[in-house]
């Protein structure tokens, strides 16, 4: 496959292609990936939470999101790579989040997300006027899970409703090239993504969106905990753990090693 540039991926909201997205945090998943036809990659700082074992995204930091994001850039895949900005990497000033988003660029990045709505235009204009993609993040914000009261549905109110109606488009009026919509009532979905020129990319936000977005280790049934919105496509926990059980086995059977496994010297 030849590399989805920033055009590649806006373009395909006129031609209705239906964007894919999946988190990834390493190279061999990378590499994995590398080969399918996904359109795709997120370094999503959700790596705090599946791979790190926090209870939620708060103690991601730069040099995490750095890490993982060189890992997934080493594969060099032709996906698109987007990796999120961390918690407190971009709210302090404008700055510090044009620097930072410049150091996830450096880390191989394609282009980079960061949560929140017309609070962050000018964040959003600042990394944009830096030469950096920025995809928005709207609805469920897990960074702001404490003020959310939860990883929550978005939406529920009018008050809330109006709010992400005008978040999209304030979003999109500061240059976002796409916006995530994560938990959030279809039927605003579904009018956000008729009003925005933009790709929308949804993860708990039903069909009405010109793309989805899923983490892996959900997909993969490998999560210890999964949203209602997650599908599994396999129970890799479960084949993993049957051969882990069949290496104990075999090794306390003298089954393994075999004769493939070692050298003995003629002599
Ligand atoms: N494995 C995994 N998959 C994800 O999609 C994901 C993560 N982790 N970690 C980062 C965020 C957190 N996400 C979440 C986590 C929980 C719910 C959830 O269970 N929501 C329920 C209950 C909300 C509540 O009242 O607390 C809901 O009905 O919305 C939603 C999104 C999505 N992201
Ligand atoms: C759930 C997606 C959109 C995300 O932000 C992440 O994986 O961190
Ligand atoms: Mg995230």
């Amino acid at each position: 496959m030849k590399k989805v540039t920033i055009r590649d991926f806006i373009k395909k909201k006129s031609t209705k292609e239906k964007i894919t997205m999946l988190t990834a945090y390493d190279y061999p998943t990378a590499k994995i990936i590398s080969n399918t036809g996904l359109d795709s990659i997120l370094v999503g700082d959700s790596l705090g939470m599946v791979v790190l074992g926090y209870a939620n995204t708060l103690n991601v930091t730069m040099r995490d999101m750095i890490s993982h994001t060189r890992a997934v850039a080493r594969a060099n895949p032709p996906q698109l790579i987007v990796a999120d900005m961390p918690f407190l990497s971009y709210e302090i000033d404008t700055k510090s989040a044009v620097k930072n988003a410049g150091l996830l660029v450096k880390a191989g990045s394609d282009a980079i997300k960061l949560e929140g709505g017309e609070e962050m235009k000018d964040t959003v204009k600042a990394i944009v006027k830096a030469g950096i993609p920025v995809m928005g993040h709207i609805g469920l914000t897990p960074q702001r899970f404490l003020r959310l009261g939860g990883f929550r549905t978005i939406g529920k109110t009018k008050q809330e409703e109006d709010q992400l109606i005008k978040d999209s488009l304030e979003l999109e009026d500061a240059g976002v090239f796409s916006l995530v919509i994560e938990n959030t009532y279809v039927d605003i979905v579904k009018r956000i993504t008729e009003k925005l020129n933009i790709p929308t990319i949804c993860i708990g936000a039903g069909p009405y969106c010109d793309g989805q977005v899923l983490v892996i280790n959900d997909l993969l049934g490998l999560s210890e905990f999964t949203p209602y919105f997650a599908k599994s496509y396999v129970n890799l926990k479960e084949i993993i753990s049957n051969a882990i059980n069949q290496y104990i086995i075999d090794v306390k059977n003298n089954k393994f090693p075999e004769k493939q496994h070692y050298k003995e010297r003629e002599s």
